[in-house]
């Protein structure tokens, strides 16, 4: 944790929330707001699936990793990050040396509910979505405890509920 920088990253899998929860805490708080799969696409100027159909995955981290680097080393961002930024231990580092990293969790099954249907997550579509959620976060769950300051049950609360919650805890304000 680094809180002289100021930085929030919100981390988790796809579907935990980030890019919700993200945008709306960096409103109620006036702050400035990444999203780094945003970052990644504006930088290229194609959407992630392009990225991965051209480049695989391997390609598409080198990117994530990039851009991580360089969010980082900003001050003041709230940061949505892709759900798979904690996979490289040089992300690890750069995420929780440079600010308050949040854990947005929820199990697999809500998160399947949460992405099923949605467009843009190249990793869900080839295969059975819910069985490869619960893979990944066997695989995560535990790369995403390592580097939180806060975990955040998602399951129930409301999005505005969630966000008032995080403000409360992490005594903030505008
Ligand atoms: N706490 C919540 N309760 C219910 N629905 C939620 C909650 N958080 C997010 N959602 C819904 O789940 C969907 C996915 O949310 P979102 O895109 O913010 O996830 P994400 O973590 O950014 O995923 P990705 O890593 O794929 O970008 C959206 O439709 C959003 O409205
Ligand atoms: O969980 C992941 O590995 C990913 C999540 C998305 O946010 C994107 O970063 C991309 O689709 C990969
Ligand atoms: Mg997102």
């Amino acid at each position: 944790m680094n809180s002289s920088s100021n930085n929030i990253f919100l981390i988790g899998l796809m579907g935990a929330g980030k890019s919700t929860v993200g945008k709306l805490l960096a409103k109620k708080l006036g702050r400035r707001f990444l999203d780094a799969d945003h970052v990644i696409e504006d930088r290229c100027g194609v959407k992630i699936p392009v990225i991965f159909e051209m480049e695989g995955e391997d390609g598409f981290r080198k990117r994530e990793a990039q851009a991580i680097k360089d969010i980082t080393a900003e001050d003041d961002v709230i940061l949505a990050t892709g759900g798979g930024a904690v996979l490289l231990p040089e992300n690890r580092q750069f995420l929780s040396e440079r600010g308050t990293v949040i854990y947005l969790h929820a199990n697999p099954m809500e998160l399947w509910h949460r992405t099923k249907g949605g467009e843009g997550r190249p990793l869900l579509k080839n295969g059975d979505a819910k069985k490869i959620l619960e893979n990944l976060y066997d695989i995560r769950d535990p790369l995403y405890r390592e580097i939180a300051d806060h975990v955040i049950e998602t399951g129930k609360p409301s999005v505005n509920q969630l966000v008032n919650t995080l403000i409360m805890q992490l005594e903030l304000s505008a």
